[in-house]
């Protein structure tokens, strides 16, 4: 299993549809995603889904239920783990808390190929532990320049308090393909420049699409909606990128489940 977060420093930059087509297209390569809705936010994923999930993370943490149970199972073969404002709280968990959640972990997360956590706005410690807990990380940004500078500082940040060194750039809301690898390359010099101990690799560029608002309005994924259109071909790019982008020793279930211990 490999465990995504995927954050972006400034709101509003498409992240949670990111997330869901992202890993509609994954579903589309066979692969069996399980989403964390991390997102404080008012974006949900839930409600781009037009799902009301009836448990969240709360449930399992008060010792209501079990982590199995509250997994809900969407028409897109998506699975989806809601958080709601249970978020706050995984962040503060005592040891034997920890210890509980990683067994109820091991059993229900051992079928998924993909967990991706969908993190809130901002460069809070709330974003951070997403971040430590994913074995890989995607910052999502758009051309704006207040977007870019949130998505660097979230990178530099991560770094800074935590010697994460990897992450993964996706540029969203594109005219053309040029402009996302411009930002890339932007990024990269000021990177290279200031934190050369770290690695961005670029995952690609979505284009700008009315679809992407009509198909958030009617609460479907763009993906199916407008299949054919440059937005949906671009994301099922990125999926097959991800996935032969050969994750390194740190991946896997195991490896996930002594990061859930030792945060
Ligand atoms: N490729 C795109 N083309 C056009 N509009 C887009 C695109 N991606 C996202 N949007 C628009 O941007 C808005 C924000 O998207 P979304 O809610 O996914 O962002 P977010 O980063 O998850 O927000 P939040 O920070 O609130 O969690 C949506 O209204 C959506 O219509």
């Amino acid at each position: 299993m490999r465990s995504i977060a995927v954050a972006s420093g400034k709101g509003g930059v498409g992240k949670t549809s990111f997330v869901i087509n992202l890993s509609l297209a994954l579903t589309q390569l066979q692969q069996k995603v399980l989403i964390f809705d991390a997102d404080l936010g008012l974006a949900n994923v839930d409600v781009m889904l037009g799902i009301s999930p009836k448990y969240d993370i709360r449930y399992v943490l008060n010792g209501e239920m079990s982590l199995k149970d509250i997994i809900y199972s969407t028409d897109y073969n998506i699975d989806i783990i809601p958080a709601g404002s249970g978020v706050v709280e995984l962040t503060h968990l005592t040891s034997m808390q920890k210890l509980l959640l990683k067994e109820q972990m091991e059993e229900a997360f051992k079928n998924y190929d993909y967990l991706i956590f969908d993190a809130s706005a901002g460069i809070s410690e709330n974003v951070l532990f997403f971040f430590l807990l994913g074995g890989e990380r995607i910052v999502i940004c758009t051309p704006e320049p207040t977007s870019i500078a949130d998505a660097y500082a979230l990178i530099k940040v991560a770094y800074k308090k935590h010697r994460i060194k990897d992450f993964y750039l996706v540029v969203n809301m594109i005219n053309q393909e040029e402009d996302g690898k411009k930002i890339y390359q932007q990024l990269l010099y000021v990177q290279e420049k200031f934190l050369p101990e770290i690695k961005l690799s670029y995952l690609g560029g979505i284009p700008y699409d009315e679809c992407v608002k009509k198909a958030i309005r009617s609460q479907v994924p763009y993906l199916l909606m407008c299949p054919d259109k440059p937005c949906s071909l671009k994301i099922k790019e990125i999926a097959y990128k991800l996935m032969k982008y050969n994750p390194q020793a740190s991946q896997g279930l195991e490896a996930f489940l002594e990061r859930v211990v030792s945060l």
